[in-house]
């Protein structure tokens, strides 16, 4: 919760979400752009989309990773490069982890026991979709939640 103030939280995500995304885009865009071709797939989440209580910083930084590949994704369409966000809802992993240390937010942003949530492959089905298009077709986004969860 904001409430809670885990700075050291928020510096990690800040770092890993936003600038690690930054740090991967600058390693690759150059290469893309000599070349003429190339692909970004950049995860983001349904938390890029909307806010979600009890992870508030977590949803700002997916909000960077939708509004950073949004403007790329026109800045670099001329060099026929394209970039994608994958916005997956909940996978069976360890995601409601990173509200571990604050339980109040921990109950509130896990997984109801009952629902069927994504596996990981679901996602990389999804990454593999968007990259295997011909060239003249963009797949832009891809909104991948359980059935029983939608926005
Ligand atoms: N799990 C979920 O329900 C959902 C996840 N997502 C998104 O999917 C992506 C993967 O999530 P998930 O697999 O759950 O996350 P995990 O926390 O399980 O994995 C995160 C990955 O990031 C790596 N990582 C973390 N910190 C650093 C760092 N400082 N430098 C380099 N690598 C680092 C980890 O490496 P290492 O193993 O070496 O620590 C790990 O491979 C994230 O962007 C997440 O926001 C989106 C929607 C739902
Ligand atoms: N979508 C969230 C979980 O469902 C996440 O990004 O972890």
């Amino acid at each position: 919760m904001m409430t809670s103030l885990h700075e050291d939280d928020w510096d990690k995500m800040v770092d890993v979400n936003c600038k690690g995304l930054l740090n991967g885009i600058g390693a690759v865009l150059g290469g893309m752009v000599e070349r003429k071709k190339g692909h970004i797939v950049n995860i983001s989440s349904d938390s890029g989309l909307k806010g979600f209580i009890g992870v508030s910083v977590y949803c700002g930084t997916k909000f960077f990773v939708e509004g950073v590949t949004e403007s790329m994704r026109q800045e670099v369409a001329k060099h026929n490069v394209k970039v994608t966000t994958i916005q997956p809802g909940f996978v069976a992993l360890d995601g409601p982890e990173r509200a571990q240390k604050d339980p109040e937010a921990f109950a509130l942003c896990s997984p109801p026991a009952d629902l069927e949530v994504l596996q990981p492959e679901n996602i990389a089905q999804a990454v593999l979709y968007a990259v295997s298009q011909p060239s003249f077709v963009a797949v832009n986004q891809m909104l991948v939640q359980p059935t029983g969860q939608p926005l």
